[in-house]
């Protein structure tokens, strides 16, 4: 079933082109990878498929179809019931998705009293069952500021606090940039399993074609905020058809071995 589908986005700031006509299909069970270089358009697209654009920027055409309604032009009130139930996204920055006046516990019983009609005992059964799922010591989580935790806990919180309403879309933004890269393969392992478990697609922008390699079944490769080529990962990988995609895996060396290794499977 299709979860995601983008067709003909363009988003302008004033009368610059940021992306243009961008098509994109994610379906149930997806692990959907948006790569590029650093200002090819991958973080606006990614805010306006939950209607985060900042409001200089416009979407100038298209649709946006997530779970069959359409989300462009829709007023921020209605958005708002889709984010965190419908969609929902872990960034880069995952201190910014805490307040630090809170404690985590709080803010996991704040979303689900916002969005649920859940006793206050089931949200706290809740919010406690999705720290244990992000592996978390959910106890000792619960009742912690978020400046209390480390890094790595403080995006499982996050990820905890983005599947906690079960959407159907998590949209993951560079999650692992700001983390070492032993706790990065683990954040990226968790977010697999929870995807399995869950059953929802996930939507995952990186500039790193490793992770693409290891975690996606779809890939879209952006330049100059335009698709230049997608697919199916193993067809992208194993027969990439764009000079840019050619030149991008080139540029990682292990990647050149792996295409080999990809191609010899395929
Ligand atoms: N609020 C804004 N106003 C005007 N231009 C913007 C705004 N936000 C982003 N842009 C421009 O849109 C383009 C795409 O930016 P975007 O952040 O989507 O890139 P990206 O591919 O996610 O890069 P990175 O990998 O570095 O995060 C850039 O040229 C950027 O300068």
């Amino acid at each position: 079933m299709t979860v995601l589908a983008i067709s003909d986005l363009t988003i302008q700031h004033r009368k610059t082109m940021i992306v243009q006509n961008i098509e994109m299909s994610v379906d149930e069970g997806d692990w959907f990878a948006l790569v590029g270089e650093s200002g090819s358009g991958k973080s606006v697209t990614a805010a306006a498929i939950g209607g985060l654009l900042p409001r200089e920027l416009k979407a100038a055409s298209g649709s946006i179809l997530l779970d069959g309604k359409n989300l462009v032009n829709l007023k921020e009130r209605e958005l708002r019931k889709y984010r965190g139930t419908v969609i929902s996204y872990i960034f880069q920055d995952y201190q910014g998705a805490f307040t630090p006046f809170m404690k985590i516990g709080a803010q996991l019983d704040e979303m689900l009293r916002t969005h649920t009609n859940h006793s206050k005992k089931e949200r706290k059964e809740r919010a406690l069952h999705s720290l244990k799922l992000v592996e978390l010591p959910e106890e000792r989580v619960y009742n912690s500021y978020s400046f209390q935790l480390s890094g790595g806990q403080l995006q499982r919180a996050a990820i905890a606090m983005a599947m906690i309403l079960e959407p159907k879309l998590l949209i993951a933004d560079e999650p692992t940039t700001a983390l070492d890269s032993m706790t990065a393969a683990n954040i990226l392992q968790l977010m697999a399993d929870l995807k399995e478990k869950a059953g929802c697609a996930v939507f995952f922008i990186t500039h790193d074609l490793r992770h693409v390699r290891k975690y996606a079944n779809k890939v879209a490769i952006m330049r100059n905020g335009v698709i230049v080529e997608s697919g199916m990962k193993s067809n992208v990988f194993h027969q990439p058809k764009h000079e840019y995609t050619k030149a991008l895996f080139e540029a990682i060396p292990s990647l050149r071995k792996t295409s080999a290794r990809l191609s010899s499977h395929l």
